[in-house]
């Protein structure tokens, strides 16, 4: 039974017999990522002081300008999760395609593949506003032995063995599930140790923040403008509040905790919205639907999309399940 202010570390041995494959490989790899988590945390913290603001001068193969603190978290997340041993491949939104990750015996004997968004809300780093890295976990799909294909990293996000974020905001924050609901835990930076401060996360059945970038409003779908003029009706509990920091991380961890909805949806410049299924939508989906949230494009459940790009959007609508289901049934009533 977790308790409060349990350690990081005590908590995944603690729960690691409550997994079914548990061979103590995906506690080493959420492990890892605590690790690499502070490492980046460090980085992060001192940005200002060190010359790790501003872009980096490349562009990733979305076409967005690389921040040198995206380069540097990539780097930093891939470098410690490639030396454990636990890996056999890695995704991430800053590198164009899957990098292959093999055992030390050279026989691809390691199991899982990790997704990574290293640097969630990028435009918000030299503004010193917070930001986020976000994980995906899966078991591969493909036999041990042999080089894991894009396959292992194409499965529906119902697939997922673990998801999680770290938020680097007034405090640092690991959230994570492994299926058993979500627990958050912060940072001790006098003692660079996660205690368990934020036990069985749930997102409240519904909210009044809802968070949406409504600068984009004239390109949206009829469904959400109508989704979008109900909320700021005065009739009930509304009008409801509009919070939008522009970070998913930070806009899903506010309304996991007070209850809210956030949309990025599609809209005439980007058919498909511009949130990353694999690496964005799916472990925040898993986070949502494990915290009695919801989450789906509109229609259907983003678990359930097969993917079929590594990089492809969709159209994202993740929060407090009452006001998801609100603003599905503008999307069925109002459709363009
Ligand atoms: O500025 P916009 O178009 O509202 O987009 C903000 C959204 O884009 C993102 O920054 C995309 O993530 P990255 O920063 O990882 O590319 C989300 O964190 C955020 O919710
Ligand atoms: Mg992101
Ligand atoms: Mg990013």
């Amino acid at each position: 039974m977790s308790r409060k202010n349990q350690t990081l570390g005590e908590f995944i041995i603690e729960n690691q017999a409550a997994f079914k494959y548990s061979s103590g490989e995906l506690s080493k790899l959420i492990n890892a990522i605590r690790l690499a988590a502070k490492v980046v945390n460090h980085e992060v913290n001192k940005a200002g002081l060190v010359d790790i603001l501003g872009a980096a001068g490349d562009t990733n193969i979305q076409g967005e300008s690389q921040q040198k603190l995206d380069v540097l978290a990539n780097e930093k997340f891939i470098h410690t999760l490639a030396n454990r041993e636990i890996v056999c491949g890695i995704a991430s939104e800053e590198e164009d395609d899957f990098i292959q990750i093999n055992s030390a015996d050279n026989n691809h004997q390691n199991k899982y593949v990790v997704l990574i968004d290293p640097l969630d809300g990028s435009s918000n780093i030299d503004v010193n506003v917070s930001v986020g890295t976000i994980f995906s976990i899966y078991r591969r799909v493909t036999p041990i032995g042999t080089p894991v294909t894009l396959e292992d990293f194409l499965q529906p996000g119902r697939k997922q063995v673990a998801a999680g974020y770290i938020i680097y905001g007034t405090s640092t924050m690991l959230v994570y599930t492994t299926g058993h609901g979500v627990n958050g835990f912060t940072l001790n930076p006098a003692i660079g140790t996660f205690y368990l401060s934020h036990p069985d996360m749930q997102f409240p059945e519904t909210g009044k923040i809802y968070s949406v970038n409504e600068g984009n409003y004239i390109h949206f779908p009829e469904g959400v403008k109508q989704y979008i003029k109900y909320c700021q009706r005065e009739e009930e509990d509304r009008p409801y509040t509009s919070r939008y920091i522009g970070s998913l991380v930070s806009d899903f961890h506010r309304n996991m905790i007070k209850g809210g909805i956030y949309i990025y949806p599609k809209s005439s410049a980007n058919q498909n919205g511009k949130l990353r299924l694999l690496y964005e939508c799916n472990p925040m989906a898993f986070l949502a639907e494990q915290a009695g949230g919801k989450a789906s494009n509109g229609f259907t459940p983003i678990l359930d999309v097969q993917p079929e790009e590594l990089h492809q959007r969709v159209p994202f609508f993740c929060g407090s399940r009452k006001m998801v289901e609100k603003a599905e049934e503008f999307m069925r009533n109002h459709s363009d």
